[in-house]
C-alpha cells in the first residue's frame, strides 16, 4: 500500500503502565502509571507510520484502577464522534491494564461502528527491560487497520492476542500473557503485524446493541458484593442505603448465595434493586435456579462479576424490569 492510501488511525490514551516510568530498568512493579504522553508513546514506536497515518489525543492520564464512569461516557463519545467521520478507519486505545476489560466491554455495548476499536496495555512499564508495550501499541495499529478486524465489536490486544471485548479480561496480577479466557473469547493471534482471526463473539455489541449513551450524563450505580463463607447482609443493606439501583452479586460457584445475604439482596429486590446473580470463580456460568426466579434476581450468564455490573448499568438506563434485564443478560 502506498504511503498516501495508508489507514488513518487515532490513538486515544488513557494512561496506565504503557505510559509508566519506574525508577530504573529492572523496577516491574514499582513505578507510576499514566506519565508518559500519547506522543511519546508514539514517537517510541516509529514503525506504526509503516502501518497507518497515526494521530494521537490524549484522554486521561491516569492508572486504571482510578477510571470513572464519566470517563467512560467521554471515551465512547469521542470513539463515536472519531469513528463518524470518513478520514478515521480506526482506533486504539492505551488504557491501564487494571480495568482495560471494563471500558472494553462498556465501549463494546455503546459504540455505534463496524470499524475496529483495539484496547491494548502493557503489563511492564516503558522504562523496563522487556517492556512489553511497544510491541503492544504495534501490533494494536496493525490490526486497527486491517479489514479482518471489523465487525469484531471491541477487541483487546496484549501479548501477541486478539480478545473479545466481552471475554477477555485480565487473569494475571504481573504476567506478561495476563490477558485471556482460561477456555474461550481468544478470537485470533497476531503474527508479525498481521492479524488471524479464527473465532468470533456470537453475542450482539456495537451497531446492533440498543444501548446509546448520547443523552446519558451519568450511569446508575451498581455495586459488586463478593459472597464468601460465614457471610452477612451487611453490606447488602448498605449498597441499598447509599442508592445502589443494582447489586451484583458474586456467588461462591454456580452463583451460590449465604442464606442470610440472599435474605438481605431479596429485601433489596422488594425495594427495587435490581440484583444480578454471577459467581466468583471467574469461569463458567451461573444458569438461572428456580430460587433466584422466584426472588426476581437475574443470572449472569458467564459474564463476570465486573462485567456483569457494566451491562446491569446500561440496562437500568432503559428499563427496572426483571424480565427485560435477563433479556439483555441472554443476548448481549
Ligand atoms: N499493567 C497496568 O497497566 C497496571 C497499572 C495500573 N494498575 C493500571 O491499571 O493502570
Amino acid at each position: 500500500m502506498s504511503k498516501e492510501n495508508l489507514p488513518r488511525i487515532t490513538i486515544l490514551a488513557v494512561g496506565g503502565t504503557i505510559a509508566g516510568k519506574g525508577a530504573n530498568a529492572t523496577q516491574t512493579t514499582q513505578y507510576q502509571a499514566g506519565v508518559l504522553s500519547v506522543e511519546a508513546l508514539i514517537t517510541a514506536v516509529p514503525q506504526v507510520h509503516d502501518l497507518a497515518e497515526v494521530s494521537g489525543y490524549q484522554i486521561a492520564n491516569i492508572p486504571s484502577f482510578a477510571i470513572t464512569d464519566q470517563l467512560w461516557l467521554l471515551l465512547a463519545r469521542k470513539v463515536n464522534e472519531l469513528l463518524a467521520q470518513s478520514n478515521c478507519d480506526g482506533v486504539v486505545i492505551t488504557h491501564g491494564t487494571d480495568t482495560l476489560e471494563e471500558t472494553a466491554y462498556f465501549l463494546h455495548l455503546t459504540v455505534k461502528s463496524d470499524k475496529p476499536v483495539v484496547m491494548v496495555g502493557a503489563m511492564r512499564p516503558a522504562t523496563a527491560l522487556g517492556a512489553d508495550g511497544p510491541l503492544n501499541l504495534f501490533n494494536g495499529v496493525a490490526l486497527a487497520a486491517s479489514e479482518a478486524a471489523r465487525g469484531h465489536g471491541v477487541l483487546i490486544s496484549l501479548n501477541g492476542r486478539i480478545g473479545s471485548a466481552r471475554e477477555t479480561g485480565k487473569r494475571h496480577t504481573v504476567a506478561i500473557d495476563a490477558f485471556g479466557p482460561p477456555e474461550a473469547g481468544l478470537l485470533g493471534d497476531m503474527v508479525d503485524g498481521t492479524p488471524h482471526f479464527y473465532y468470533k463473539s456470537m453475542r450482539k455489541h456495537t451497531v446492533k446493541s440498543e444501548f446509546g449513551i448520547s443523552d446519558l450524563r451519568q450511569l446508575p450505580r451498581v455495586d459488586i458484593v463478593f459472597g464468601h463463607s460465614q457471610d452477612t447482609r451487611d453490606l447488602v443493606d448498605a449498597a441499598v442505603a447509599a442508592g445502589a439501583e443494582g447489586i451484583v452479586h458474586a456467588g461462591t460457584g454456580n452463583g451460590g448465595i449465604f442464606p442470610l445475604t440472599r435474605q438481605g439482596l431479596q429485601d433489596a429486590n422488594k425495594r427495587g434493586v435490581m440484583v444480578v446473580s454471577t459467581s466468583r470463580i471467574g469461569n463458567g456460568f451461573v444458569t438461572p435456579k428456580p430460587v433466584d426466579l422466584e426472588s426476581h434476581f437475574v443470572a449472569s450468564d458467564n459474564l463476570t462479576p465486573q462485567k456483569a455490573r457494566i451491562l446491569l448499568q446500561l440496562g437500568l438506563t432503559q428499563t427496572h424490569q426483571a424480565t427485560e434485564i435477563r433479556r439483555m443478560f441472554q443476548i448481549y
